[in-house]
């Protein structure tokens, strides 16, 4: 199961490997719990298993592949983030993406052997969504053949980029770009911060760090400013875009490809978000199964909380989920290395459905992560609530990418745009030229759904039942827009008025997608009893899925109200199909104690022990009594019993 999960035995024997080796290197271990540190401490902690890490990684990994780091990353650095943590995830990625052969000579070399470190800094303190409105301007200076980079107001501070705050001393800065007056939008900059030996902020330049945030404090978010501040021409960014001495602009091949560092982020986090949801629910269905309270039958010992249909119903779902969506995510990684690959030789063609794909499923994954890991932390009653169980702050770091990498319903308009189009194109007659993700909104719904006809129904005709809700939102949607602007409306306008509509459809088509990704995965296996455990886990999901958006498919006939009973029937009878296995459904994701860092998840299930040691190690319990009680309650109390003498 583990090779399903990680797309083949080499990278799932990897992990093993990997974990095996750092299990015998105790330096690389956290050397004492993160929710005992401080944020410095934590950072601290952090920086010096970063170091080991660079000098080490050859032992360890292919630092070639990036999975590996991945892994080893998970190991040893953990969620929280780490001083350079967009360093990899976007400073690389930019440089890769956007500067020309000589820039990267130059910069990317240098980054990738850590002698530099560097962020992404776009978002300011007025703008993060609306990136046409940013304000940090880069003005071009014919004579000197420099960029002059400005923070006009407070609001056009840099604001939020990761390890910004302390720990890079360089960034893509995203500013907009005047010449000879006129402004040519965001464009990206190769921008020094920092002195590379002291580390001093260079003149020019304010920085530091936006101060503690929900969790993913490991990570110094920062804030810049910049007081005309020159940087050469040749630090724009010039794979794709370029500026002459005398200004002359050059356009690149797609008007959104300087947006490539988000596109990159946006394909790999289904991936991220689904091993948080993982990590919460190994560590709850684990407990879940240890923990005993309450009896089903009076005669009998009290049951473990795992046998409860309502724990099931809360955990199995979600479980399914982080199954779809790594199954989901590899499809997205792999089609985003196709398109750099084509946007390298001017085919710029798959751009538009890679953005659209990755803001549906980006938003859709993100959120029901974020719900799934707050069910898991429930899922363990007070226990879920402590530190020790960890699931607070995966849930922390993880809701962070509702809003990061573009907030969600923001993105869900992204694709709403898409789909419109194409809504446009069915429209018009022209279905034939719809991309292979949206065909299905040009082919014809059967008048009803043929769900519970056969014994045990084919996953075609829950997709085809998927396709009909997502294609009857879509052209609805679609058409209350086209009616606004019928009426006099703009189009913004009109499209303001239909967003909840439009975000909805967006959110279906996503779902839809996802279904997608399941069926074909499970199509693949060939192993029969692994494909029946996973057809299972996928009936599980399309029954539970179903449910969750019947409304659609009862409004207009689609579904009968027994064929919603059918699909209720199903739900459960695959919960309790699915209990004895969920223990190894969780387990086959292999993540180790270290890289889980719960008290209550640990795979030896010694709970209470194990909570008990983690309780006493608190630092609160070094002495039996803290200055705080010396200072002031001790006090208050002797004043109160010396005013009642
Ligand atoms: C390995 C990583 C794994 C895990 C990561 C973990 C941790 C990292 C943690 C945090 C890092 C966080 C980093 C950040 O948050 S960086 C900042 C991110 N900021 C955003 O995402 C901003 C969101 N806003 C936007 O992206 C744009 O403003 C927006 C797309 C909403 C609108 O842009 P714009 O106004 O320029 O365009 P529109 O007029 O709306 O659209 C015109 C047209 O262009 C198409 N389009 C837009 N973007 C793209 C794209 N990227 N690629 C292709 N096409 C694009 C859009 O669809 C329109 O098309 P059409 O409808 O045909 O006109
Ligand atoms: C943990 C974390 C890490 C981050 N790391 C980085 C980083 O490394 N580099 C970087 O540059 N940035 C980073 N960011 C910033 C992040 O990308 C932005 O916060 C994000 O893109 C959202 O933008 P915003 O803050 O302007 O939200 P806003 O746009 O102000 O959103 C506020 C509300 O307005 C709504 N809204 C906004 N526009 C529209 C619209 N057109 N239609 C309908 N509703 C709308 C939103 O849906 C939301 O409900 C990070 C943020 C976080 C939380």
């Amino acid at each position: 199961m583990a090779a399903q999960i990680y797309s083949g035995e080499k990278y799932a024997s990897r992990r093993r490997e990997i974990s095996a080796n750092l299990a015998k290197r105790p330096e690389f271990h956290d050397s004492k719990p993160l929710p005992f540190m401080t944020r410095e401490e934590k950072i601290l902690e952090s920086s010096r298993k970063l170091t080991l890490i660079s000098k080490h990684m050859n032992e360890i990994i292919d630092p070639s592949d990036k999975r590996e780091l991945y892994h080893l990353n998970c190991e040893v650095l953990g969620i929280e983030g780490n001083p350079m943590a967009l360093h990899g995830d976007m400073f690389i990625p930019a440089l890769t993406a956007q500067a020309s052969d000589e820039q990267q000579e130059k910069w990317l070399s240098r980054a990738l052997r850590r002698e530099i470190i560097g962020t992404y800094a776009q978002t300011e303190l007025g703008h993060g969504t609306n990136l046409r409105k940013l304000e940090t301007i880069a003005t071009y200076d014919v004579d000197t053949q420099e960029f002059v980079l400005h923070t006009p107001q407070i609001t056009a501070l840099k604001w939020w980029p990761g390890n910004l705050g302390k720990s890079s001393n360089y960034a893509v800065v995203v500013a907009l770009m005047i010449i000879k007056g006129k402004n040519y939008g965001p464009q990206t900059f190769m921008v020094p911060l920092r002195d590379e030996k002291t580390h001093q902020p260079l003149k020019g330049i304010t920085i530091g760090d936006i101060g503690p945030k929900l969790a993913y404090n490991i990570v110094d978010n920062g804030f810049l400013g910049f007081d005309h501040y020159r940087i050469p021409r040749t630090n724009l960014l010039m794979r794709h875009t370029r500026v002459e001495p005398d200004g002359t602009f050059v356009k690149p091949p797609h008007a959104k490809i300087n947006y490539s560092a988000m596109v990159h982020v946006r394909s790999y986090m289904i991936t991220g978000q689904a091993i948080m949801l993982a990590y919460a629910l190994t560590i709850a269905t684990r407990y879940s199964s240890v923990r005993r309270q309450g009896q089903i039958d009076t005669t009998q010992p009290e049951v473990k909380v795992l046998e409860y249909q309502t724990q099931q119903h809360r955990l199995f779902p979600s479980i399914a989920r982080a199954y779809a969506f790594v199954f989901a995510g590899a499809e997205t990684v792999r089609l985003y290395e196709r398109v750099l690959q084509e946007v390298e030789t001017g085919n710029v063609s798959l751009m538009a459905d890679l953005h659209a794909l990755t803001s549906g499923l980006k938003s859709v994954v993100t959120h029901q992560t974020a719900q799934g890991i707050e069910q898991a932390r429930m899922a363990c009653g007070g226990h879920g609530y402590s530190q020790a169980s960890y699931i607070s702050e995966i849930f922390g770091v993880a809701v962070g990418g509702c809003t990061y990498e573009g907030e969600n319903l923001v993105m869900l308009q992204q694709l709403a745009r898409y789909l419109v189009k194409s809504a446009g194109l069915v429209q018009a007659g022209q279905s034939s030229k719809l991309g292979p993700l949206v065909a299905y909104l040009g082919a014809k719904s059967d008048s009803t759904s043929l769900i519970d006809r056969t014994p045990t129904p084919g996953f075609a005709e829950y997709v085809k039942t998927f396709q009909h809700i997502a294609r009857k939102q879509t052209l609805k949607a679609a058409q209350k827009l086209f009616g606004f602007m019928e009426k006099g409306d703009t189009r913004e306008v009109a499209w303001n008025k239909s967003t909840v509509e439009l975000n909805r459809a967006s959110r279906l088509h996503t779902r839809l997608y996802i279904v997608e990704a399941f069926v074909r995965r499970v199509e693949e296996v060939a192993d029969p009893r692994l494909k029946e455990v996973l057809t299972d886990l996928l009936r599980l999901h399309v029954n539970y899925e179903l449910l969750d958006v019947a409304a659609y498919a009862l409004e207009d006939g689609f579904l009968s109200s027994s064929q919603l009973d059918y699909i209720r029937e199903q739900l459960y009878f695959y919960l309790a199909k699915i209990r004895p296995n969920a223990v190894s459904l969780v387990d086959s994701w292999e993540f180790s104690d270290r890289e889980l860092r719960s008290v209550l998840g640990r795979r030896d299930g010694n709970v209470y022990e194990n909570l008990f040691a983690w309780a006493k190690a608190s630092p609160l319990n070094k002495t039996d009594v803290l200055p705080s009680v010396d200072k002031y309650l001790k006090p208050l109390m002797e004043s109160a019993r010396a005013s009642k003498l």
